[in-house]
C-alpha cells in the first residue's frame, strides 16, 4: 500500500513538472489520461465536423458570407469584431448573432461604384456606429474603439490576396496582429481573432487550412473554468498547449472541441445530438469528465 502511494506521488509530481499545473490526486490524473484519450480519438478531423455542425458562430459567419456577397468586406468584419470579443455582456454565441444580423449591406449601397476604397473608409465608420449600439457588447466600448483605430490602418491596405496568403499562414497573421495591437501573441482576442480568420478564410477560399500548432488557446471564462477540472492552479496555456502536442490536435482545435459543448446553449445541445452516435457520446465524457 505504502508503495503505490509512493508510486503515486511520483507520478504527480512528474505530471505537475510536465504539465506546469498542480494536481492533487490519482482522480485527476485519471481525468487527464481520458481526456487525451477521447481527444486522440477524435482528432482534427472530428474537430471540423464539429466547427461546422454545432459552433453556431460558425454558422452565423455562412450567413453573413451570403447575404453580404463581398468577401474581402466579410474578412474584415471578421478581423475586426474578433478582436473586440472580450468582456461581454452576453454569451459569444449571442454576440456574434448579432453582429451577423446587422445590415452591413448598407456598407456596399452607399457606394455607387462598389469602389473597394470607399468600401474600407465606410466599413471602420460603420464598425464603431454597430460597436457603440450593439446589445451584447457595452463594456469598455472607449477602449475597443481605440483597437479598432489601431488596426484600421493595417487592415485598411489588405487586399483579398493578402488576406489569403495570411490564410496560408496564420503564425504570421498572428504576429501581425500582435505587433498593431500591441499586445502579447497569446493574449485572447490575437488567438481568437485567428480563430474566427480561419473559419471566415475556410468558407471565403473554400479551403480547409488546420490552424497551426503554435496558436495557442483563446483563455476566457468558459476553458479557464474547465481547465480547473484538471487542475487547480498553473497555467491555463501551457497544459492545452502540452495536451495538443499529446493528441496531435491544434490547440484552436481543441478549443472548437471544447468551447461550445461547455456553453448552456440550446440550438448548439440540439446540433450535437445529430452528429453520430459515438461522437456525441465522446463530447459527452469530455464536458461531464
Ligand atoms: N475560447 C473561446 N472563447 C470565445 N469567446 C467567443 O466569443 N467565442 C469563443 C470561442 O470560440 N472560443
Amino acid at each position: 500500500m505504502k508503495n503505490t502511494d509512493k508510486t503515486d506521488n511520483n507520478r504527480i509530481t512528474n505530471i505537475n513538472k510536465v504539465y506546469n499545473i498542480e494536481i492533487n490526486s490519482m482522480d485527476d490524473i485519471n481525468n487527464i489520461n481520458i481526456l487525451k484519450t477521447i481527444l486522440k480519438g477524435l482528432g482534427i478531423k472530428s474537430a471540423k465536423i464539429i466547427e461546422e455542425n454545432v459552433d453556431l458562430q460558425y454558422r452565423y459567419l455562412e450567413n453573413l458570407q451570403k447575404t453580404l456577397n463581398n468577401d474581402e468586406l466579410f474578412l474584415k468584419l471578421v478581423i475586426l469584431n474578433a478582436i473586440v470579443s472580450y468582456q461581454l455582456s452576453t454569451t459569444g454565441e449571442k454576440w456574434w448573432k448579432e453582429f451577423s444580423e446587422y445590415p452591413w449591406n448598407n456598407i456596399l449601397n452607399n457606394n455607387n461604384n462598389n469602389d473597394n476604397r470607399n468600401i474600407n473608409n465606410n466599413l471602420f465608420k460603420e464598425y464603431i456606429l454597430f460597436l457603440s449600439n450593439s446589445k451584447g457588447n457595452k463594456r469598455l466600448n472607449n477602449v475597443k474603439i481605440k483597437r479598432i483605430n489601431k488596426i484600421t490602418p493595417f487592415l485598411k491596405d489588405l487586399s483579398i490576396s493578402d488576406l489569403e496568403n495570411y490564410y496560408h499562414n496564420m503564425n504570421k497573421f498572428r504576429d501581425d496582429i500582435a505587433k498593431e495591437l500591441n499586445t502579447k501573441k497569446s493574449s485572447k482576442t490575437v488567438v481568437f481573432t485567428i480563430k474566427m480568420f480561419g473559419y471566415a478564410s475556410r468558407m471565403v477560399f473554400k479551403k480547409f487550412i488546420p490552424y497551426p500548432f503554435e496558436i495557442e488557446i483563446p483563455k476566457d471564462s468558459r476553458i479557464e473554468k474547465y481547465t480547473k477540472r484538471f487542475a487547480n492552479n498553473g497555467d491555463v496555456i501551457t497544459f492545452w498547449n502540452n495536451i495538443s502536442s499529446e493528441v496531435g490536435i491544434p490547440p484552436l482545435h481543441i478549443d472548437s472541441i471544447l468551447w461550445s459543448a461547455l456553453g448552456n446553449s440550446k440550438d448548439v445541445k440540439i446540433h450535437l445530438k445529430s452528429l453520430d452516435n459515438k461522437l456525441y457520446n465522446m463530447i459527452e465524457t469530455l464536458i461531464h469528465l
